[in-house]
């Protein structure tokens, strides 16, 4: 045995008007999709017929209706029952179910979204020379057909206001919302008289498309954009342009597109078009294929979705190559709006890093650079991991003529580690500044000799603050001292730091994990070449040798940014007035 599933019309009406669509709005699209549909069908017998659509307000009928006229194809009163009455049934398919490729409208529920606002639905038409009629549907699910007054060929439709949906049938909502959805279309539409299309869209014009470009994204989209660059898609039938925007935004922030579908407005804030990586970018397109979903506020994510976004990426790719190609001034402006954007989006997309690596200027210890350059000159892409280990490591290296790029700002270091991902060839080097000893030269054997008891008492001085002092040969010569911390150091003294502080639950905790790091102790290394220091060692006075000594560690800890303790403090404290008082003879003094 078989039946037919049993339909509750009030619960399907009610589903299909007030629960598929986001907006009572879209009832002023739906019944301008009918209209221009109807007008479609008489073109293709008559191509030439001139269409028009005229909406008239509750402000223009005076009644509070709404009524929308077009001269299209109208309806004989047998497809009034079989098409307004039949939920589901349009005559914009063919005879398999597939959308008819020239009309708007496809699925035969749009005209239900006009009980959003009404609670009736009259429609007065006429089909070629049959009688017309006039059909009315109630939000219930009933309707009657009656004959009707004599009537030019075609099809109005009058809304009945629902209470408390008054305001959505007035003449500036109206005129809004016919602008909104309809300003685009082909076929002329008036509201109470007045025009709200605007012919050809701006992408299409012929003469000053530029010009009309940037007004529309002015006017339309709210900012003058950084540049325009024009869409094209054939496979979707699809033109428009997309605009990159002027200022900085959040990449993580998913920005829409406004999307036409047949010159009729899609949504505002269409996702999907653009690959994650064209953050950058806001587009406004129309496209003949792309298909809505039933609710018409989204696309239907389909192939041909999937192809026309990889069409645009494509399109936009080559802006980007042609401007570093041909403009490279203007790559970087854009670099300079979006690197953020950019970078974070290099850190997983090979196309973002590839333009990083290229035309992003890096901070290097000589000068800023793009990554490239830098590897064309230096072979390997040596960096420093932290702000703070770059300003250590910069003076120096580079009077060794060792370049360190500074991997310090966010996502520099995670980008420069990712090089190699994208080319095996590309060498990169993570330099601690205790790698820099090792380019330092040792002096002699009957200097060091020399030097060994100014050494002595200068360690002896420095112990307590936990650092080796070593005499070492280096560039550049006008730099006494250098204060070098290894990873390993660093750690260390944070980890005394803390342990300093924890209490002793996890005093102990801490004093198990310290066997496992043994310390490797930061170093105040002099410089030999320096004049100061030369003077310092040969100093015969044991005092102001201390003092010196002292003097250097504290600018060398300056000099690298170092964290200052507080025994660190209370040191440069007693060196600097220790020198004061040598260099100013009081009246105390003997003179
Ligand atoms: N102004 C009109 N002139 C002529 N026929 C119309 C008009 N409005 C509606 N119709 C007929 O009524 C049918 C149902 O319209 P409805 O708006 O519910 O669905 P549709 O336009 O076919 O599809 P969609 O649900 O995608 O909008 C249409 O297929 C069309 O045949």
């Amino acid at each position: 045995m078989s039946n037919t599933f049993q339909v509750d019309l009030r619960g399907i009406v009610d589903l299909l008007s007030h629960h598929l669509y986001g907006s009572p709005q879209v009832y002023v699209r739906e019944l301008l999709q009918n209209a221009v549909d109807a007008i479609t069908a008489v073109r293709h017998a008559e191509p030439e017929h001139a269409g028009r659509v005229a909406i008239e307000s509750a402000d223009a009928t005076g009644d509070g209706t709404l009524r929308i006229s077009d001269n299209g194809i109208g309806l004989t009163e047998a497809q009034v029952h079989e098409l307004l009455a039949t939920i589901g049934r349009s005559s914009k398919r063919d005879d398999l179910g597939f959308a008819r490729h020239e009309f708007l409208g496809q699925f035969g529920i749009g005209l239900l979204s006009c009980f959003l606002v009404a609670d009736e639905i009259r429609v007065h038409t006429r089909r070629g020379d049959a009688a017309p009629v006039i059909w009315t549907g109630f939000s219930d699910g009933r309707y009657e057909v009656r004959p009707g007054p004599e009537r030019e060929p075609g099809t109005s439709v009058t809304l009945i206001p629902r209470r408390g949906a008054e305001t959505w049938l007035t003449g500036a909502e109206v005129t809004r919302l016919a602008a909104l959805y309809g300003a685009m279309l082909p076929i002329e539409v008036t509201v109470d008289g007045e025009r709200t299309t605007i012919g050809t869209p701006p992408w299409e014009r012929r003469a000053d498309r530029r010009e009309s470009l940037l007004r529309y994204a002015e006017s339309v989209l709210g900012f003058t954009p950084f540049d325009v660059i024009e869409l094209h898609v054939p496979e979707a039938g699809l033109t428009g342009a997309a605009f990159v925007l002027p200022t900085p935004i959040n990449p993580a922030v998913r920005g829409g597109h406004r999307v036409y579908l047949k010159r009729m407005l899609l949504a505002e804030a269409v996702e999907g078009l653009l690959p994650e990586w064209a953050f950058f970018a806001r587009c406004v397109v129309d496209s003949t294929e792309l298909r809505p979903t039933a609710s018409r506020e989204a696309l239907y994510e389909d192939g041909l979705l999937e192809t026309t976004r990889e069409a645009i990426a494509d399109q936009l790719r080559g802006w980007l190559v042609r401007l570093s190609s041909t403009d490279p001034r203007r790559l970087s402006e854009f670099l300079s709006i979006h690197h953020l954007g950019v970078k974070a989006l290099a850190l997983h997309d090979a196309d973002m890093l590839r333009l990083v690596e290229q035309w992003w200027p890096m901070e290097t210890n000589m000068g800023r650079t793009t990554l490239a350059e830098f590897r064309a000159r230096h072979g390997v892409v040596r960096y420093a991991a932290t702000l703070d280990e770059f300003r250590q490591l910069a003076a120096v290296a580079a009077a060794q003529d060792v370049g360190v790029v500074n991997g310090g700002y966010t996502y520099d270091t995670d980008i420069i580690e990712r090089l190699p991902a994208l080319d095996a060839e590309i060498r990169v080097e993570r330099l601690e500044p205790t790698d820099l000893t090792t380019t330092f030269d040792a002096l002699d054997r009957e200097t060091e000799l020399r030097l060994r008891p100014f050494l002595t008492g200068a360690q002896r001085r420095l112990d307590r603050l936990g650092c080796e002092v070593v005499v070492r040969a280096f560039e550049p010569a006008s730099l006494p001292s250098l204060y070098l911390v290894s990873r390993a150091a660093a750690f260390h003294g944070e980890f005394t730091a803390t342990r300093e502080k924890a209490d002793d639950l996890w005093g102990g905790v801490l004093d198990a994990l310290a066997s496992a790091a043994p310390p490797d102790r930061p170093q105040l290394v002099l410089n030999h070449r320096n004049p100061l220091v030369r003077r310092i060692t040969a100093l015969g006075d044991p005092e102001l040798t201390a003092l010196a000594v002292e003097s250097l560690y504290g600018q060398a800890l300056l000099l690298g940014y170092h964290p200052i303790r507080p025994a660190d403090a209370a040191l440069l404290n007693t060196s600097f007035l220790g020198l004061l008082g040598r260099a100013v003879p009081g009246s105390g003094d003997p003179a």
